[in-house]
């Protein structure tokens, strides 16, 4: 039973910014039988019937951020929705990380226009009103975006090449601004961890932890 009241499992959100150790955190606790993890779908962002809309998305944000941010929406919905037999389930991202970090730093930065940020933000509301899409805990790896600059350029996703520091500071602060000072609705307890850390330190932290991040009720 979650905080919800329903039979559903427990949802737990890995937010982060990009770089910030989501991946390795999800592939900790893939390997354990209570969670199923769902990752990011970044590969049907790289083909919708053939559309690469994520690098469509870097290459040219103006034009088509909405439609990316678009798709994200639908995409995070089929994880939410997702059933899974465990009595965990670990999202990389949320709906929520869509709307409060993605989407509001592309409308603050004018990437996406105000028609367009309202139509999406309408289908926010929409969705998170009327279908239980609920996220019970979030773990939020709080690492600095110097740190996740570093790794994006080892791990060099071709479409991530010219991401600037900058948006990773942009980005940053959208979490700050919604997980610390709750200047958006946070819809489940936070837990923070420094993922600042090197690998080794990380996975340390995820086994002293497991068992308050598996802990039911
Ligand atoms: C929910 C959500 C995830 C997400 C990721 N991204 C980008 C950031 C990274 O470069 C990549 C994978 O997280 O996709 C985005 O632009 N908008 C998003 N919205």
């Amino acid at each position: 039973m979650n905080g919800r009241g329903t039979e559903q499992p427990i949802t737990i959100s890995i937010e982060g910014n990009i770089g910030s150790g989501k991946t390795t955190l999800m592939n900790f606790f893939a390997g354990h039988d209570v969670v199923t993890t769902i990752d990011e779908p970044v590969q049907k962002w790289r083909n919708a019937r053939g559309h690469n809309l994520f690098e469509l998305m870097y290459r040219d944000p103006k034009r088509w951020s909405f439609a990316f941010q678009s798709y994200v929406q639908l995409t995070m919905l089929e994880n939410h929705r997702a059933q899974v037999a465990t009595p965990f389930k670990m999202m990389e991202r949320s709906v929520y990380s869509a709307r409060y970090i993605f989407v509001e730093n592309m409308h603050l930065t004018s990437t996406m226009s105000d028609p367009e940020f309202t139509v999406l933000d309408e289908l926010f509301q929409w969705v998170i009103s009327n279908h239980h899409i609920g996220v019970d805990r979030i773990i939020y790896l709080r690492t600095s975006p110097e740190q996740c600059y570093e790794r994006i350029q080892q791990r060099c996703r071709t479409e991530e090449e010219g991401i600037p520091l900058e948006y990773l500071k942009s980005l940053h602060q959208l979490y700050e601004d919604w997980l610390i000072s709750e200047k958006y609705p946070v819809p489940g307890s936070v837990m923070v961890l420094d993922g600042s850390a090197p690998l080794e330190e990380m996975l340390k932290t995820y086994k002293t932890k497991q068992d308050s991040i598996l802990c039911k009720g």
